[in-house]
Formats: C-alpha cells, structure tokens, sequence
C-alpha cells in the first residue's frame, strides 16, 4: 500500500463555540490529489489549517508526514500552502519576487524565466504585483509556489481568479506534481476542475 503522508481521524473543530468540523476522517498517499467539496462556510479552508498545523483540531487526530502539523521551518520546507494572497514585497517586482524563492530554495523545480511563460506572467515581469489583474496575482501565488521544491501542497481554491484556459493548465501542472510523488489537497468549488485533476472527492458536510 501507498505511503500516507496525511491521516485525519475523527476530527472535531470548534470555532467560538460552534462545531464545524465533526467526525472527518482522510487518508492521502503520495500521488493523490484530494478535491475537498462543500457549500460555503461548510469547513473547507478550516480542514486545510488543521493540516497546516495552524488551527488545533479540539479533538482527534491529525499526522501530517508522521507527526502532528507544526508551523515550523521543518514542516513548511516539505508543504506549500496557498490560501490568502500573500503579503508582497513592496519594490520588488514580479520576476523579483519568483528570484527571490529561487535563491532561497537551492534546488527551484523551475528557472525563472520558464515558470514566468508558464505562468502566463513574462509580460508582467517588470511589474510591481498589486497593480496585476487578480487572476495575474493568482498565477503569481500559484507560480511562486510551483516553483520551490515540496512533497505536499494544501491549496484553498486554487481556481479563484483563473480564466478557463488557465485553469486546465493548472490542472496539467498538479497531476503532473502528484504523478511525480507528491500530494495535493485543495478545496475548490470548481467540480470541472477537481475533475481535470482526476482528484478523489470529499464533501464535508455541516457539523451543526
Ligand atoms: N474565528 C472564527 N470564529 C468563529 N467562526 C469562524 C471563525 N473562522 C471561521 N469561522 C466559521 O467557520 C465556518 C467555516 O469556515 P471556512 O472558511 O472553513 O469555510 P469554507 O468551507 O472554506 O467556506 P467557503 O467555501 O466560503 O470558502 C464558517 O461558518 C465561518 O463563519
């Protein structure tokens, strides 16, 4: 049987005194893609900071890579997770900003100027990010982390933004991610595109 990099087990949630997570179980192996479905407010950002080790589950089990998610060095050199727009470097422009993960991540899976064709993102290099388009600051979160190495991706509707076209070629990029050994969770609300992944399904469903 595949290696587990993640097993969730009756997991429980509170926030502010009301349940929104109850009773989930996952299990993900190296290679999966894991589409996490549900209506608005149901848990779906909630379940991905369990498993970055930022939100505490009340009770349960979460193990991610063989010990409970902890947001430390350690932990984030093997996860990437893609949620909120990130904080930009103000000055530093878009091809800046992807230089600067390169030479902070020794072994990039990318050259520069290849992720920045990919990305759809070489006529904007000289930009400054908040004066992109939203779906440009999409692909830039997204290019960003593509581009250093990781065996674990935890994306929160990576579609957001995203024209069709680009979202197939994110599709492509993430089975390829996963059939090179690596494992994606994402929540999406785009079932096309969980589909385009060929990810296994979850839909939560409401604690209360
Ligand atoms: N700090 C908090 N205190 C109380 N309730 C919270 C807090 N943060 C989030 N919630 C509630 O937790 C529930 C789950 O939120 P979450 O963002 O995980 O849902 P989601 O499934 O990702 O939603 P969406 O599809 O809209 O992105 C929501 O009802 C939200 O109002």
């Amino acid at each position: 049987m595949a290696e587990s990099i993640i097993v969730v087990r009756d997991v429980r949630v509170e926030l502010s005194g009301t349940p929104i997570l109850r009773g989930v179980d996952l299990t993900v192996a190296r290679g999966d893609i894991v589409a996490v479905v549900g209506v608005n407010g149901v848990g779906k950002s909630t379940l991905l900071r369990c498993l970055a080790g930022i939100q505490p589950p009340g009770s349960g089990e979460v193990s991610v890579f063989d010990r409970p998610p902890a947001d430390d060095s350690d932990f984030w050199r093997d996860v990437i997770l893609v949620g909120d727009e990130p904080a930009w470097y103000p000055g530093l422009t878009v091809r800046e900003h992807l230089e600067l993960m390169h030479a902070v991540h020794r072994s990039s899976r990318l050259e520069v100027g290849t992720i920045l064709e990919v990305f759809g993102l070489a006529g904007r290099r000289d930009m400054a990010p908040p004066t992109l388009s939203t779906g440009q600051r999409q692909r830039l979160s997204l290019a960003m982390a593509l581009l250093r190495p990781s065996r674990l991706l935890l994306l929160d509707e990576p579609e957001r933004g995203l024209d069709a076209t680009f979202r197939r070629r994110l599709a492509t990029m993430l089975t390829e991610y996963a059939a090179a050994g690596g494992a994606v969770v994402m929540a999406t609300h785009d079932l096309d595109f969980a589909r385009a992944t060929h990810a296994r399904q979850i839909t939560l469903e409401a604690a209360a």
